[in-house]
């Protein structure tokens, strides 16, 4: 297996320095947020695809970096060219699509040994309009944002969907008990509180799987909001890791999922000073600072992908 990232090549010129040489470690290039949005309009009824992708390539770009020799240099400019050619033939699904970049690049130029691929995806649902679901008229959807990764290295592929923005909140079934106390704290015990957070999650799915993406991100979203509502929550922590275990036991093609969850805390106020009660009814709903709760589900004995992972930051 190659490095995830081109290796350090010497300046022959910084060769013969004394002490540490200057040689030019990892890199990768590309074409950031190329925002495509896709019609398909074969009949009257349009579909629409809206993504934000991200091109970059790794591989023998060291002329480029050191001798302003830019003969290996895939433009920028030509890679945002290829996502909007590429659409042409409609998107199908994020990862889909950026498995077919990923094949175009490797497959076309030697010296690109491999890359990173990201999407963002917007959903839009159509406008009911006088009862009817409109043909060609849109509003943006989506209580969450899709995401999407592929890296290819060498040989290997790594796909990482995701999602990200998903907010959720429950009025009651959460506490928290049992924590250390020391001199600087002040937290009281609860065992009814409201738990709410915004989820941000990313799922790896195993080498060689080619499950249907779309419908897996479905299940895959379907799974999180329901585990969500089950159980009383001891912690946002417990919440996390039975959402993951539920998203593993259900799909055996996805190896690992990792969670990003901020514990968008409420707190309730006091009413006491204007002669009123507060049984848990009115909150204030404070936007920092927050818990920052971060985990990996996985596997006992699953082989680490660190160049997948590596690639879309340590959680999500
Ligand atoms: O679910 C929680 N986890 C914590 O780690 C924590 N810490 C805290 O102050 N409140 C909470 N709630």
């Amino acid at each position: 297996m190659t490095d995830i990232l081109t290796t350090a090549t010497e300046t022959p010129a910084n060769a013969a320095d004394e002490g540490g040489r200057i040689v030019l470690g990892p890199n990768q290039y590309g074409k950031a947020e190329v925002r495509v949005v896709k019609v398909t309009r074969d009949t009257d009824r349009h579909e629409i695809e809206d993504l934000n992708v991200t091109s970059q390539l790794r591989g023998d770009f060291a002329g480029a970096h050191l001798a302003g020799d830019n003969s290996h240099v895939v433009a920028t400019d030509t890679q945002k060219n290829t996502i909007f050619a590429f659409a042409r033939d409609g998107v199908g699904s994020p990862e889909a699509f950026l498995l077919r970049l990923a094949e175009h690049f490797t497959g076309s130029f030697d010296w690109v040994t491999g890359g990173r691929w990201l999407a963002e995806s917007y959903a839009w649902e159509r406008i009911l309009a006088h009862g009817q679901e409109h043909d060609h008229a849109f509003v943006r959807s989506g209580q969450e944002v899709r995401t999407a990764a592929v890296v290819a290295d060498g040989d290997d592929r790594h796909v990482i969907a995701g999602l990200k923005d998903l907010v959720v909140l429950k009025t009651t079934q959460s506490g928290f008990v049992g924590y250390p106390k020391d001199r600087y704290t002040t937290l009281q015990e609860t065992t009814d509180r409201i738990l709410a957070t915004s989820v941000a999650t990313r799922w790896r799915y195993r080498p060689g799987a080619e499950p249907d993406y779309n419908a897996t991100y479905e299940r895959v979203k379907a799974i999180l909001l329901e585990t969500f509502t089950e159980h009383y929550s001891a912690a946002l922590q417990t919440t996390l890791f039975e959402m993951g275990q539920a998203v593993l036991e259900r799909h055996p093609e996805i190896a690992e999922i990792r969670f990003s969850m901020p514990n968008k805390h409420h707190f309730v106020v006091d009413l006491a000073p204007f002669g009123l009660d507060n049984p848990n009814e009115v909150f204030y709903a404070s936007d920092r600072s927050y818990g920052l709760i971060e985990a990996t589900v996985t596997r006992e004995g699953l082989e680490p992908a660190p160049g997948a992972w590596e690639s879309v930051g340590a959680f999500c």
